[in-house]
């Protein structure tokens, strides 16, 4: 979902990155609302340092006609330390977020759940520890005049408030996480066999969801459609199970929010079966890259050894379908060799019903646990 005002950004792109990748920025940003007015791209000089003298003195200057708005900010597209954080603020005099801030940007406009609201502030208070610490160094050091107040007291207040809060939300995300438990318990002990739907952020997860259990959960070209996780109780020739949707992957998520979300992601290490959608009517190269990033997203989260269908979604665009067999046992030989409960590639299309019967076939036979079947 966009926002309708558009916020203006100057975007600072590490030139690491690969095209896909650069896309995937552009798509990041649109999502969270943001028109890009310029770009700055860079080398990071290190880990810790990204911009040269130089390069922050491009910055500056691109970013002098976003002074005075307080919605404009600068993004850079990488991982950015305290102290890069405040070199970028004092000499362009623009706030600057970093590639995690922007993501939960994002998450934050689709969290409907209390459990989703709360894992958002988390994550954010976590992000902002350091930078407040380096505030409250560079206020000692008389550094930062008039930030927050005279001799950095304010800073400190601050910080003190974000430790009791981030306390205070694990407790309570605690509590939830225990009732999740229980529900979930709830659901095992009536005799559903669970089944997640995985996959890439826009590969279709939502979509399938909604066929398989005849919900309407909403759906969209944007990434993070969902981030909340859905369960609905649906059946299938006699067989009655429980599908759940799930967040989308992405490349590199960020540890703090691999960590906030991962009781969003249990729910896929708690089920019986995994389906994970898998965009094919992308590029192979990129197709690839994305399934090996889930899959290693997957074996993070503790996800290594619970059987697995891919759903080879979107196959209505697919123009020729007659290499369509060639890239199926591309991705087969692929995921085989790293994920060894894999269980077959089903070719669908999510949109159009297209093998679907056969997918779900193929679901309630895995989830029976009966030989011989027909699919
Ligand atoms: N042509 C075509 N479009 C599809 C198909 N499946 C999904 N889409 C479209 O792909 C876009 C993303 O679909 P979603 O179902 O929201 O994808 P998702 O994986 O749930 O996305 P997130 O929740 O953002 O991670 C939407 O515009 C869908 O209409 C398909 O089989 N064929
Ligand atoms: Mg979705």
């Amino acid at each position: 979902m966009c926002e309708s005002a558009l916020k203006r950004a100057l975007l600072a792109l590490p030139r690491r990155l690969t095209s896909w990748e650069e896309r995937e920025a552009y798509a990041l940003l649109e999502t969270a609302g943001y028109t890009v007015v310029d770009v700055v791209r860079y080398r990071p000089i290190s880990r810790s340092r990204l911009f040269s003298k130089a390069k922050l003195e491009e910055l500056a200057e691109k970013a002098k006609p976003l002074r005075g708005d307080e919605e404009a900010r600068i993004i850079v597209y990488d991982e950015l330390r305290p102290r890069e954080y405040f070199r970028i603020v004092r000499e362009a005099r623009v706030d600057a977020i970093d590639r995690t801030l922007l993501i939960l940007e994002i998450f934050a406009l689709h969290a409907g759940s209390r459990e989703a609201k709360l894992q958002i502030e988390l994550a954010r208070l976590k992000h902002q520890l350091p930078v407040i610490k380096e505030a409250i160094r560079l206020a000692k050091m008389r550094e930062l005049p008039g930030f927050l107040g005279p001799g950095g007291y304010a800073v400190d207040a601050y910080y003190r408030y974000m430790v009791s809060r981030i306390a205070r939300i694990r407790r309570e995300l605690q509590e939830l996480r225990r009732r999740r438990e229980i529900e979930r318990a709830k659901r095992r002990s009536a005799g559903l066999p669970h089944v997640a739907i995985v996959g890439y952020a826009s590969a279709g997860k939502t979509t399938l969801f909604n066929k398989i259990s005849g919900e309407k959960k909403p759906v969209g070209p944007e990434y993070f459609t969902t981030i909340s996780p859905k369960v609905k109780a649906t059946s299938f020739d006699g067989l009655r199970f429980a599908v759940v949707d799930t967040v989308g992957f992405i490349s590199r998520i960020p540890p703090e929010i691999i960590e906030a979300f991962h009781s969003t992601l249990e729910e896929a290490a708690y089920a019986d079966l995994i389906l994970y959608v898998l965009d094919v009517s992308e590029d192979e190269y990129v197709m690839t890259e994305k399934l090996s990033e889930g899959l290693d997203t997957l074996r993070r989260i503790g996800v290594v050894d619970r059987p697995m269908i891919i759903a080879a979604n979107k196959v209505d665009l697919v123009r020729d379908r007659s290499d369509l067999e060639r890239v199926l046992n591309l991705i087969e030989a692929m995921a085989e060799s790293v994920y060894p409960g894999l269980q077959g590639v089903i070719p669908v299309s999510a949109a159009t019903s297209e093998g679907l019967g056969r997918l779900l076939c193929r679901v309630a036979t895995l989830l029976r646990g009966t030989a011989g079947s027909m699919c």
